[in-house]
């Protein structure tokens, strides 16, 4: 059974007005996060997805025109509608609470001459959480005896983190949020940052989760979203992401990576004041034909034809891709994969 849906952004749209252009930051956003899962919103740096963060928080500037749904859900019956909540609601009800943040940069969040305990311990009273600062702390990794009476600079990075995660269920959220949260850090740091994300997901929780680091996002995502030039453009299961992406572009991210063939995608992406009528990334792909012309939808491409003796692609495997000309399944081998 799949798991119920915590986070269900549909039809999302930001523009920035500016005196001389229009920014079109998010274009018609559609993805889900469910309980228990961790997605991973990648893609090239400008192209929406920090302001798909803040749109979801409510956090955008005066100039920003947000239109489209982002329902934050319990999983039992409670909702609220990012887009339409009044400031008022996304304050006290969702800033904090029903979307616990994970802060980019969680030595500099806390506060110095404050112990980890005490931060805790205001933070459950503020947010009416009757569990204690010893509970959160020992669910995070942490040891309540030996950890929690440190200071900040008395804490590693990665104990750092871990009071940083520790903080950001205080409020028992609905879904987690976390915008980058290993820029600058080192490797060990990074992989600690990801386990820590993925105990969260393991805990019930949602996690929405906001990189660039595509290997980060194999360590720790379920299923995979990437954006190109503020559209979601292929949402997919992590494994067969990574194994054989549909999207041409998903294909030339994995291909610029180091561990990969190190090839960067030629060209640039196209200014977000000026996009094309068509597929944004038409002037990067090497499959573009003249049905690019039109603005690909976001769907399950229809399967060719499995080669004869071939499994069809099992539904565990479909990915969702913007593309007119998507990239063939990969034949997954499911007794191999396990
Ligand atoms: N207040 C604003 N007014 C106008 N344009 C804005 C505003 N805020 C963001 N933008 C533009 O929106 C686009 C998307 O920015 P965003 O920060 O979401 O990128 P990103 O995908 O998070 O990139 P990175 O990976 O570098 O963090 C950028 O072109 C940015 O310049
Ligand atoms: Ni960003």
């Amino acid at each position: 059974m799949t798991a119920p849906s915590r986070l269900r952004v549909d039809g999302l749209t930001v523009r920035f007005r500016l005196s001389d252009a229009t920014v079109q930051a998010v274009t018609d956003a559609r993805f889900e996060v469910r309980q228990g899962e961790c997605l991973a919103l990648v893609g090239e740096s400008g192209c929406g997805k920090s302001v798909m963060a803040h749109a979801l928080l409510g956090l955008l500037p005066g100039n920003a025109e947000v239109t489209g749904s982002a329902w934050l859900e319990s999983g039992d019956g409670d909702a609220v509608d990012l887009v339409a909540a009044p400031e008022e609601v996304l304050a006290r009800s969702v800033r904090g609470r029903r979307i616990g943040l994970v802060p980019q940069s969680p030595a500099t969040h806390l506060t110095p001459v404050r112990t980890a305990r005490s931060q805790l311990e205001e933070a459950l009273r503020e947010l009416g959480n009757p569990a204690s600062a010893d509970d959160l702390a020992a669910r995070a990794g942490l040891s309540p005896a030996a950890d929690l009476d440190r200071y900040p600079h008395e804490l590693s990075g990665g104990m750092a983190q871990r009071v940083a995660n520790a903080l950001a269920v205080a409020g028992d959220p609905w879904l987690i949020l976390a915008d980058e949260p290993t820029s600058g850090l080192d490797r060990p740091l990074v992989d600690a940052t990801m386990a820590e994300l993925r105990r969260l997901a393991d805990d019930g929780r949602a996690v929405l989760l906001i990189t660039h680091d595509l290997r980060a996002a194999e360590r720790v995502a379920d299923r995979v979203a990437v954006m190109y030039a503020s559209r979601v453009v292929s949402v997919a299961p992590a494994a067969a992401f990574f194994a054989g992406p549909r999207h041409p572009y998903a294909a030339g991210l994995l291909d610029a990576l180091p561990s990969r063939r190190f090839t960067p995608i030629p060209g640039r992406p196209p200014e977000l004041t000026r996009l094309p009528g068509g597929c944004a990334f038409l002037p990067r792909c090497d499959r573009a034909s003249a049905a690019c012309e039109r603005v690909p939808e976001l769907a399950e491409p229809p399967e060719p034809a499995a080669p004869q003796g071939a499994a069809p692609v099992s539904p565990a495997d479909r990915q969702e891709v913007a593309c007119h000309h998507p990239l063939k399944p990969l034949e997954l081998d499911r007794n191999v994969a396990r």
